[in-house]
């Protein structure tokens, strides 16, 4: 018999989740406790832009795999339960709120009175899974036949499906041999297929998904260090990462510099790590990540300073067109976004800011609402004196710099991602800044 499977918060993570877990033919059951969200998705319509997820989700509500729910005792029967709500970080510190998980396995648990798995998939303070175990033991009603196993995340927005229907990696932490089979059974199909699949305890697994989240983050700091130095001594960090990256015990992948990493997972993930680290104690193990953290944040500050000069000194009644509001291409999500900071510290400073995305608008009005948004890349461009590129949407990629040319006041273009052909923009009678680059 096909295995029945819930899945608790409906966010990035969950909605994806639930319908790829469709995909593979299981009865899911998505629940979340945001309404509006529910509906939208019962209606086939993704409250996110994620590619290729509204098809899957309209596929399965019609196959009948796939239904969603606000009532958590909705998905009593499930045989395995993924926990996939959001662990931010808290608003006074640099921890991860824990409410979100807690409160899920708290709502979950007292209608748990059947053997089943719960399977925490949110990335969390090592020692979580622990003491979730612990409190589900307590509050089950089905007693030991409820079991809690982690089973941490690694896909990517923007290749969310494809990461999750094809993982590079399974990672499996489980207290048990009958946790670790179900697992197992479960991701037949991806095993199949040859994922790889680590198992082991708990705390291994919580602390290989921020540690992986940390290195990321470590390899593009380390690139964009290296870009302050490269530029200046007329060095170009493009092909420096080249050089680098053709060593395959280094590799070119997260070797591209510019305006640094964004978004839901690498910043909060860092900082919760170092805040756990310090909990436990070992906090001088972890000053690494620290200054991984602050170059990160440093390349925000740098491109709002190097606007400000090649718009001849100040920005104040200035026109900064930005290209870009979402953390990375072909997604809509704008947290952290290394776009929508430089854009706000443009516009507290006085000049003119106007923002054009593909797909994000809406979340950035919702939370830089001050800000200017246009209808398109040429609205954006019009009347600019500083075009800054700061998300790698290939329709930025494939400008013309001479029709963008024809729009704006003056033709300065800063490549926040070093990925415009600064050969064509300058043959087009710009002047072009790439960050790292002569
Ligand atoms: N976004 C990613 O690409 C990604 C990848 C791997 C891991 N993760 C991790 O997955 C977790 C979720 O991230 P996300 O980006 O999907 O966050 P998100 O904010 O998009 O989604 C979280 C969802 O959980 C819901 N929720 C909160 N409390 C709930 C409850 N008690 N019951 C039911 N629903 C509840 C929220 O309403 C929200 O819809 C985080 O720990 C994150 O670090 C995310
Ligand atoms: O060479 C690079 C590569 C990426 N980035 C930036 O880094 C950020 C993160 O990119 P990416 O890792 O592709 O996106 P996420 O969807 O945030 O995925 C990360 O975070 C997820 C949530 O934990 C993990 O599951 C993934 O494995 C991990 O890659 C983005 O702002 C990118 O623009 C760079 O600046 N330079």
């Amino acid at each position: 018999m096909r295995m029945h499977i819930s899945v608790i918060g409906t966010g990035y993570l969950g909605a994806v989740h639930a319908a790829c877990m469709a995909e593979l033919g299981y009865s899911v059951v998505g629940v979340d406790n945001d309404e509006e969200k529910i509906a939208r998705l019962a209606a086939g319509i993704p409250p996110i832009y994620e590619p290729g997820l509204e098809e899957l989700v309209a596929k399965h509500i019609g196959t009948g795999r796939l239904r969603f729910t606000t009532s958590i005792s909705d998905v009593a029967d499930a045989d395995v339960h993924f926990i996939c709500v959001g662990t931010p970080q808290l608003a006074d510190g640099l921890g991860a709120d824990m409410k979100y998980v807690n409160e899920a396995l708290e709502r979950l648990a007292p209608h748990l009175t059947r053997p089943c798995l719960v399977v925490g998939k949110s990335t969390v303070p090592v020692g979580t899974a622990e003491q979730l175990a612990q409190r589900l033991a307590e509050l089950a009603p089905v007693g030991a036949e409820a079991e809690l196993a982690w089973n941490p995340e690694f896909l990517r927005e923007s290749r969310a499906i494809e990461d999750t229907l094809h993982p590079n990696r399974l990672v499996f932490g489980v207290a048990s041999d009958r946790a670790e089979k179900v697992l197992r059974e479960l991701h037949a199909t991806m095993i199949a297929d040859g994922a790889p699949v680590v198992v082991t305890d708990l705390a291994t697994s919580e602390l290989a998904k921020v540690s992986a989240n940390a290195f990321l983050a470590t390899k593009i700091s380390f690139i964009n260090a290296i870009a302050e130095v490269a530029e200046v001594t007329g060095a170009d960090v493009t092909r420096l990462a080249d050089a680098m990256g053709h060593d395959d015990r280094i590799g070119r992948k997260f070797l591209n510099a510019g305006v640094g990493f964004g978004g839901g997972c690498l910043p909060k993930d860092l900082r919760a790590f170092m805040a756990r680290a310090g909990e436990l104690g070992v906090a001088d193990a972890l000053t690494l990540l620290g200054e991984v953290d602050a170059i990160n944040l440093r390349q925000r500050d740098r491109v709002v300073d190097l606007t400000r000069h090649l718009a001849g000194g100040s920005v104040i009644g200035r026109r900064i067109a930005v290209l870009g509001a979402a953390f990375k291409p072909n997604s809509d999500d704008v947290r952290d976004s290394p776009a929508l900071t430089v854009a706000g510290q443009l516009h507290l400073k006085g000049a003119g800011v106007v923002v054009y995305d593909p797909r994000a608008m809406d979340n950035a009005r919702r939370i830089f609402p001050t800000l200017t948004y246009a209808e398109s890349v040429l609205d954006a461009c019009r009347g600019a004196h500083v075009v800054l590129h700061l998300t790698e949407w290939p329709e930025f990629r494939e400008l013309d710099p001479a029709v963008v040319g024809d729009v704006v006041a003056s033709r300065t273009v800063l490549d926040g991602r070093n990925c415009l052909d600064d050969h064509a923009w300058r043959a087009a009678g710009w002047t072009y800044r790439g960050l790292g680059r002569p």
